[in-house]
């Protein structure tokens, strides 16, 4: 590669190895430490893929029930964060309040510095077991209501679902939700999880590294674009007005939220797996309309550009239909992808090397100061 050769975006860049997941655009699959998504979403908890992530391998029964038990240890959030989190004004994104708790939490956590990998797994740990409370005490409160307190006889997705909704709804739904936390979990080097791999390369804290990766997800080019996903169909409003919409806002060269990727070119490879988990919630959900116009416009964005949905596309409806305000959906994702974020922080202290790329200077030539 020659020094001067600018890549932009760091489009097909690479910069390091990664044994947690393999995105393989060629044959549209995508394993995490080996096993296919498709297949983990079938037949595990999230938690058990959450202990896939950050150990390499499936946990045993004991390890297992020594997890769970930790991590339904720590789903309650401190009681001095949750009246800070009130205390933020109401119109607060939820994601800003979900980046403010983690902020909050490594300020408050006495081994906040310490690098170690058993601290890092333990403060992992107790990241994804309080982060379903912070969200759903975001959703609550856009709804006026008070958190509730966290069930420890409900599995993760279940007790998601119960904090942020009030009940428990169908398994059906309780499993098309876990779905979409197993396939959010880890996307090998997309700009949330590298920016977490830039932050934990100067040897920073854990806590600013997923604080940092928080605030790339919440972009609409990245996580943001499920909760866009949601405003471009209340825009569209009737499946027929599809191809028209879309070609206008082609000609105005507005992007499409929740189309194209930038490693695969022909079809994201957890789609297929998202798109029956909506159509499963849609059918008990009375969302044949939505499920029109995801169709509709598919088919045009198809025609027009040649682009094809990617997880956004069908996570955005899908979680509409649960019941989910739209501003709640990126901080879904945040809680889904703490798992992968904090596995790619460990292996980047393992083989640590700061992150600091170069760049071709394009300002002034040097020039005398005339003072
Ligand atoms: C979980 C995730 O984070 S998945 C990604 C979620 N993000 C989105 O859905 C946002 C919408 N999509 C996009 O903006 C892009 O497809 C990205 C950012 C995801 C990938 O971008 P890149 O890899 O840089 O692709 P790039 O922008 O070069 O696209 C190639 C061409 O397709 C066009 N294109 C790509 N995606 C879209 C889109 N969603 N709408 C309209 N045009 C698009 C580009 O304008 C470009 O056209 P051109 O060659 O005429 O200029
Ligand atoms: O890989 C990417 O660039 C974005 C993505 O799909 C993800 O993070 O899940």
């Amino acid at each position: 590669m020659s020094a001067l050769t600018i890549h932009k975006g760091l489009a097909g860049v690479v910069v390091d190895r990664t044994a947690v997941s393999m995105v393989n655009p060629d044959t549209n699959s995508l394993t995490y430490r080996g096993y296919p998504v498709q297949d983990l979403a079938a037949n595990c908890t999230f938690e058990e893929v959450a202990y896939l992530l950050w150990h390499g391998e499936l946990p045993t029964p004991a390890q297992l029930a020594e997890q769970n038990a930790a991590e339904r240890a720590h789903r309650a959030l401190p009681h001095d964060l949750v009246l800070t989190l009130l205390a933020l004004p109401e119109s607060a994104h939820p994601m800003d309040t979900l980046r403010t708790a983690v902020s909050i939490l490594g300020a408050n956590d006495p081994d906040e510095d310490d690098n170690s990998p058993e601290a890092n797994q333990a403060k992992a740990l107790r990241l994804f077991a309080a982060l379903p409370s912070v969200v759903a005490l975001t959703q609550r409160r856009r709804r006026g209501l008070l958190p509730l307190a966290p069930r420890e006889d409900l599995g993760y997705a279940e007790n998601f679902l119960y904090l942020s909704l009030g009940s428990i709804p169908e398994p059906e739904i309780v499993r098309a939700f876990e779905t979409s936390l197993v396939l959010y979990a880890e996307h090998s080097f997309n700009a949330s999880t590298f920016t977490s791999r830039v932050v934990t390369s100067t040897l920073s804290d854990l806590y600013s590294a997923v604080t940092a990766a928080i605030g790339a997800l919440k972009g609409p080019l990245h996580g943001g674009a499920n909760e866009a996903v949601m405003a471009t169909f209340e825009e569209i409003g009737d499946p027929s007005s599809a191809e028209a919409w879309l070609k206008t806002a082609l000609a105005e060269k507005r992007k499409i939220m929740g189309f194209g990727h930038r490693v695969y070119k022909n079809g994201d490879s957890r789609v297929p797996t998202m798109r029956r988990a909506l159509q499963t919630v849609a059918e008990l959900r009375d969302g044949h309309r939505l499920l029109d116009l995801y169709e509709s416009l598919a088919r045009a964005m198809y025609a027009e550009k040649g682009l094809h949905p990617n997880l956004d596309y069908p996570a955005g409806p899908a979680y509409h239909l649960m019941g989910f305000d739209t501003p709640v959906f990126t901080p879904i994702f945040v809680a889904s992808r703490i798992t992968g974020w904090t596995a790619h922080i460990s292996e980047q202290l393992a083989a640590n090397s700061l992150i600091r790329p170069s760049s071709v200077y394009s300002g002034p030539a040097q020039r005398a100061l005339s003072r």
